[in-house]
């Protein structure tokens, strides 16, 4: 992974993709395992909450063994970048080089339920736009993976990220992904520069409606949840 590519395209865009992260047959197994129970800790149908229709599972402790190695090796970069992030927006948290650290953190302030989670949508199915905040503590940028082939498997169901600027009208980016490609981007805010300093702006993610078919992905946060 290009991660001086990475960055440049977080603070410019907002978002970057990484193509090909996980083959067709590692997304193949991870949708096929939505339907093994005894990986996940809760099941949540999202019409019920109000977050759109479709629903997910947060996988339990101990993750998948890639799952957990991925959510690892990503952390330390994302965690420089974090960092970065931080220092521009003059928030005082800074995020130590090693995810278990992190998580470490996480769980001492009651934060001990994992959040990685796989997302199933069918025809008819959305994600509304929200932010994957879990409790005090935030890591700032987060992670999807397409598990599903647009066109092949679904058609609609677009990932988009909106930003909210202070006292201007909110920009939409929507993020065209293939099968095996991830999304990272900001779980709450990311920093901006304009004419008087750096900004912060509000961010939020979503998925638009499927037109047809069933699409599945996997999300990295790497905070935990309360
Ligand atoms: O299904 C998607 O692309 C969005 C998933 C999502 O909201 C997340 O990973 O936090
Ligand atoms: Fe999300």
């Amino acid at each position: 992974m290009n991660w001086e590519r990475i960055g440049a395209q977080l603070d410019n865009d907002g978002c970057a993709v990484v193509p090909q992260l996980l083959s067709a047959g590692e997304c193949a197994a991870y949708a096929h395992a939505y339907g093994d129970d005894s990986l996940y800790r809760s099941r949540v149908l999202m019409e019920r909450h109000g977050f759109g229709k479709g629903e997910y599972k947060y996988f339990a402790y101990p993750l998948p063994p890639g799952l957990a190695l991925l959510r690892e090796s990503l952390y330390g970069p994302l965690a420089a970048i974090a960092n970065r992030w931080h220092e521009a927006m003059g928030i005082d948290t800074r995020f130590p080089a090693q995810h278990a650290d992190f998580i470490a953190r996480c769980h001492a302030a009651g934060q001990r339920r994992p959040t990685p989670l796989i997302l199933q949508y069918h025809a008819g199915d959305y994600n509304c736009l929200h932010q994957d905040l879990y409790g005090e503590h935030v890591f700032p940028l987060q992670v999807a993976i397409l598990l599903s082939q647009p066109g092949r498997d679904f058609s609609g169901g677009e990932f988009v990220l909106t930003e909210q600027r202070p006292r201007m009208q909110s920009r939409v980016e929507v993020v065209p992904l293939g099968q095996g490609d991830a999304v990272i981007f900001p779980v709450h805010y990311r920093p901006v520069n304009g004419s008087r300093g750096v900004y912060r702006v509000n961010m939020r993610h979503g998925v638009s409606r499927l037109r047809a078919g069933l699409r599945h992905t996997l999300g990295v946060i790497f905070h935990d949840a309360e």
